[in-house]
């Protein structure tokens, strides 16, 4: 198990690079889509833009991705994994509109780029509404500021979960200039299945080819419709679905485990054991969380609903090679409250690693011998 930090666009530092270094971090994973801007990051739905305007992006060079991954190592870390496609690159995808072969095509052609940059595993989230629906507040100890979903006396305002989307945004961003009174989005759950299905039997292979690891996030919220469109994987069960479509070692999961405990029903930690036996673990967001769907809300990393130690035994049962990272967490009241909440995260989840083996016996290890 590895220990990794996720830094956003603006946030690729060679000031970062030190701070995930001396925090205990081995590797990064880079977000080159600039939601979340500025030095101390306070991430939430956005107002009517979402996450921002993502209509300039132009798609990631080869030159880009080798910069990157030349510049982490220099400040003696490795490049783990890039998280999210930008949504200029691949709209039509996930929308089924008329420039879907185009971006098809040039995605292929960054996967492959970043094959040959040295860049392991490229997250990414197939959905139309994206992560949508959060709200600040006070939710983790000691009233720190994290991110809640169907808080009831949320402060601020609430984003409407069935808020239509406008035309010209997809995934929470906007990609191009909407056109007065054209149709909000929609899409039914057989048509996002398909769209997905033939986006990964057409990408996959290029992949395998490059070396370069496809990991799906799950739907954060994990609601069955939001916003007027159907969402994919919110139930972990959804997840063996999507790598039953095409079975291929590139064919992965960026496995967010307060998504997947956000989801209703289910055994969280028979589920972890089932995707880090099956190898198709890219990398982990390792984040804690309090509640279910419709109502849930982000804890520092020891005091949600999952016993985090109980799942680094079972990686560590699973022989589980790969990188975790906090992800988002919430903000310490400081001068610097998003690099404390890092830091908190990392000393913990760097601790659990060190002494994984003496963490004694896995519970659900227990529950499978039981099962004999
Ligand atoms: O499910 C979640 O809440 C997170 O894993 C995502 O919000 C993720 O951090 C963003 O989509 C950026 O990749």
């Amino acid at each position: 198990m590895k220990i990794g930090l996720g830094l956003y666009r603006e946030q690729l530092t060679p000031d970062n690079y030190r701070f995930a270094l001396q925090s205990g971090a081995t590797h990064v994973v880079a977000h080159l889509t600039n939601y979340f801007a500025g030095k101390d990051p306070k991430i939430d739905s956005g107002d009517n833009g979402g996450w921002g305007d993502c209509s300039t992006d132009r798609l990631w060079t080869y030159e880009e991705l080798s910069a990157l991954v030349q510049d982490v190592r220099s400040a003696g870390l490795e490049l783990a994994a890039i998280e999210n496609f930008s949504p200029r690159f691949w709209h039509d995808i996930l929308l089924d509109g008329p420039e879907r072969g185009a971006q098809i095509e040039a995605l292929k052609q960054l996967i492959r780029d970043a094959g040959r940059a040295g860049v392991p595993c490229i997250g990414y989230n197939f959905s139309l509404a994206g992560v949508y629906g959060w709200t600040r507040g006070p939710y983790a100890r000691g009233g720190a500021e994290s991110v809640g979903f169907g808080v009831e006396d949320a402060p601020g305002a609430v984003p409407d979960p069935d808020a239509p989307i406008p035309d010209g945004m997809v995934w929470n961003m906007r990609y191009r200039r909407g056109v007065p009174g054209a149709k909000p989005i929609s899409v039914t759950h057989a048509e996002i299945w398909d769209r997905l299905s033939r986006f990964l039997k057409e990408v996959v292979p290029v992949a395998e080819e490059a070396g370069v690891m496809l990991g799906a996030h799950p739907d954060d919220p994990p609601a069955d419709v939001l916003r007027g469109t159907a969402r994919l994987v919110n139930r972990p069960e959804k997840y063996d679905r999507l790598m039953s479509i095409i079975d291929s070692p590139s064919n992965g999961l960026e496995l967010c485990l307060g998504s997947l405990q956000e989801m209703p029903g289910g055994d969280i930690y028979e589920h972890v054991r089932r995707f880090a036996r099956s190898g198709r673990i890219g990398y982990i967001h390792f984040r804690n969380v309090r509640g279910k769907m419709p109502r849930y809300v982000e804890t520092f990393v020891d005091e949600g609903d999952i016993d985090m130690a109980e799942i680094v035994r079972i990686l560590r049962d699973e022989n589980y090679q790969g990188v975790m990272i906090p992800d988002h967490t919430p903000a310490m009241t400081c001068a610097a409250s998003w690099h404390a909440g890092k830091a908190f995260a990392l000393g913990y989840m760097r601790a659990l690693v060190q002494n994984a083996h003496a963490l004694g016996p896995s519970r659900s290890l227990v529950h499978d011998m039981a099962a004999e």
